[in-house]
């Protein structure tokens, strides 16, 4: 085994809130928590430390935000933006199979990873874009964004309302300062066209805390040339901070996050 080689973690053992939420999708879930507890943890997608909580911290509080998503048929477009270890986005696939996930990162070393996973999960509800948010305004609209503990929620508006389409919102997984954040930013917001933002809880039914979710909701137009000036020239430099040697990677949050509050 090379020397900066993790030994695969425990597979946490699968709470009783998880076939709540999961339902009949339960085993594709304990085996997206297998994956994670193993190539996601050895290839430094997630911290050693949160094996214990994968499921409590990361793959049901991830899971319920799809609460937030009214079912309207097959297929209903959702873009995960900064999907990391495939959170949210993952765990919303396999929760809702009616919905269609594009899980956007921009570390080709992530997104191998979660092509990967998705193979081996099976799931066909799911499309992986190597890329930053904004390199996409001009290809991918859907009425759903997600996002966790990517950017705080002025920059995470900037880079992703132009992929919204007209009265679509952006769903930004947030810690307990989530209000404070909102009512600091609500100016700013309106100015990149949100007309109704507001601070709501999910999976209180199923676990002991519920997910904390920021919603931005745009009106029936952006306009996008307001967006255009804050539009890198392209996503190199992203690219060119994929695949940093894992011993330069930060510790802290767990999952790839710099001080970024991470619920
Ligand atoms: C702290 S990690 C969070 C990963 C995952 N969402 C989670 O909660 O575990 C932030 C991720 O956002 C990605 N990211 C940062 N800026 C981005 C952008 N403009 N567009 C898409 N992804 C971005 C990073 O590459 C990183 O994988």
């Amino acid at each position: 085994m090379p020397d900066d080689a993790l030994e695969p973690s425990a597979v946490p053992t699968t709470p009783v809130a998880a076939q709540a939420v999961f339902g009949d999708r339960l085993p594709l879930a304990e085996e997206f928590v297998a994956i994670l507890a193993d190539t996601g943890i050895s290839h430094g997608l997630i911290g050693p430390r949160e094996a214990p909580r994968l499921w409590g911290r990361h793959v049901l509080n991830c899971a319920v935000v799809h609460e937030l998503i009214p079912e309207a048929g097959d297929g209903q477009q959702v873009v995960d933006v900064g999907s990391g270890a495939g959170l949210p986005g993952l765990a919303l696939a396999i929760a809702r199979p009616d919905l269609h996930l594009h899980l956007v990162e921009p570390l080709a070393r992530r997104t191998g990873w979660l092509s990967g996973s998705v193979a081996q999960l099976g799931l066909t509800n799911v499309t992986v874009h190597t890329a930053r948010a904004e390199a996409l305004w001009d290809r991918l609209h859907a009425p759903w964004v997600t996002a966790r503990a990517v950017s705080r929620i002025v920059q995470l508006a900037e880079w992703t309302l132009p992929l919204l389409e007209s009265g679509g919102s952006l769903l930004a997984l947030k810690g307990s300062s989530a209000q404070e954040e909102l009512d600091e930013a609500r100016t700013a917001l309106a100015r990149l066209g949100v007309v109704d933002a507001a601070v709501e809880r999910v999976g209180g039914h199923a676990l002991p805390e519920p997910t904390i979710v920021l919603r931005a909701t745009i009106g029936e137009e952006v306009d996008r040339r307001r967006f255009r000036s804050r539009q890198p020239s392209s996503a190199g430099s992203a690219r060119r901070r994929a695949d940093r040697p894992r011993g330069s990677r930060r510790t802290g949050t767990g999952t790839g996050d710099r001080g970024r509050r991470q619920p």
